[in-house]
């Protein structure tokens, strides 16, 4: 059996965080396991309180999962404080796993800060170099980059930059692109871009949707999936977890994790274009 490790924190409001993310391994068939960060109380509404774990329990839950169970990728999503990036760097290295995705998660839809920012600088110096994919959305990028985006040749020219820092490939996501028609997701692997777009839904059930679609990748990259593939994978489940809502809550309500599987088996799960350029 395949696994995948998240080390996230929790929303109790189910739609992002740990949540998604086992709700997205399980729905891709890979055995989830879990490393809590933070409890935050959290709806559609928003967060209304963030309490971070200590990071000795952070590394001690890595640690056990690590020691027993194992991991065939992981993810990571908020992290919070340095210290608990430090921790987590530390173990990944500690176990030797490669298939690392790290999702920068710095703050929540509703505008509530989920990374301190004196943490950035941590993440980009201890997190970054240990990534096979990292997956910022646009303000994410420009964190990260110190740049601003709002053009196709600034995206790219971000991707370019974030693997300078030390990660493998890049995924600089389009959602936050409101103005476009598509969401365009430019992939750089430090060669070549390859471009994953789906029409843009117009809707406010967007809450975890960064969650999901990494959590998605890791669980392919568990199954053996190439970079590339796991992405394709990702967006086309998270095309789906969107265009299906679930009508839950009086704010930014959750994505449909079950919609990708209920499509195939429909047969109709053809959304995107996939678009090699070097
Ligand atoms: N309105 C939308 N329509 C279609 N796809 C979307 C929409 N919003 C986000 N996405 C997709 O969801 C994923 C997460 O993107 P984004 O919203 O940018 O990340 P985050 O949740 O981290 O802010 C990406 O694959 C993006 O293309
Ligand atoms: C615990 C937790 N982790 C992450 C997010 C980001 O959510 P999104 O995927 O919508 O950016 C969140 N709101 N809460």
């Amino acid at each position: 059996m395949n696994r995948a490790l998240t080390i996230a924190g929790s929303d109790s409001g189910g739609g992002a965080g740990i949540q998604a993310d086992l709700k997205t391994f399980q729905e891709l068939k890979v055995f989830g396991t879990s490393a809590l960060t933070a409890v935050t109380a959290q709806n559609t509404l928003g967060v209304q309180g963030v309490f971070p774990m200590d990071a000795v329990a952070v590394a001690n839950q890595v640690q056990s999962v690590g020691e027993d169970i194992g991991t065939d990728a992981l993810k990571t999503g908020m992290l919070f404080n340095t210290e608990i990036i430090q921790a987590v760097s530390e173990k990944i290295k500690q176990f030797g796993w490669e298939k690392v995705v790290v999702d920068p998660v710095m703050i929540a839809k509703g505008g509530a800060s989920l990374l301190q920012q004196e943490a950035v600088s941590a993440l980009k110096k201890h997190l970054l170099p240990l990534c096979l994919i990292i997956t910022p959305n646009i303000p994410e990028a420009e964190v990260l980059t110190g740049m601003s985006i709002k053009s196709m040749d600034e995206k790219k020219e971000a991707a370019k930059r974030i693997h300078i820092l030390g990660a493998k490939n890049v995924v600089i996501k389009g959602g936050h692109d409101e103005e476009t028609n598509e969401s365009v997701d430019v992939l750089f692997d430090g060669i070549e871009y390859s471009y994953f777009s789906t029409p843009r839904i117009m809707t406010e059930n967007t809450h975890g949707t960064g969650c999901t679609f990494s959590a998605a990748i890791t669980a392919k990259l568990a199954k053996g999936s190439s970079v590339h593939e796991a992405v394709s994978v990702a967006k086309d489940f998270i095309q789906a977890a969107i265009a299906n809502p679930l009508n839950i809550g009086c704010g930014h309500g959750p994505t449909n994790h079950w919609a990708y599987n209920l499509k195939r088996e429909s047969g109709v799960i053809a959304w995107q274009e996939s678009v090699l350029e070097k």
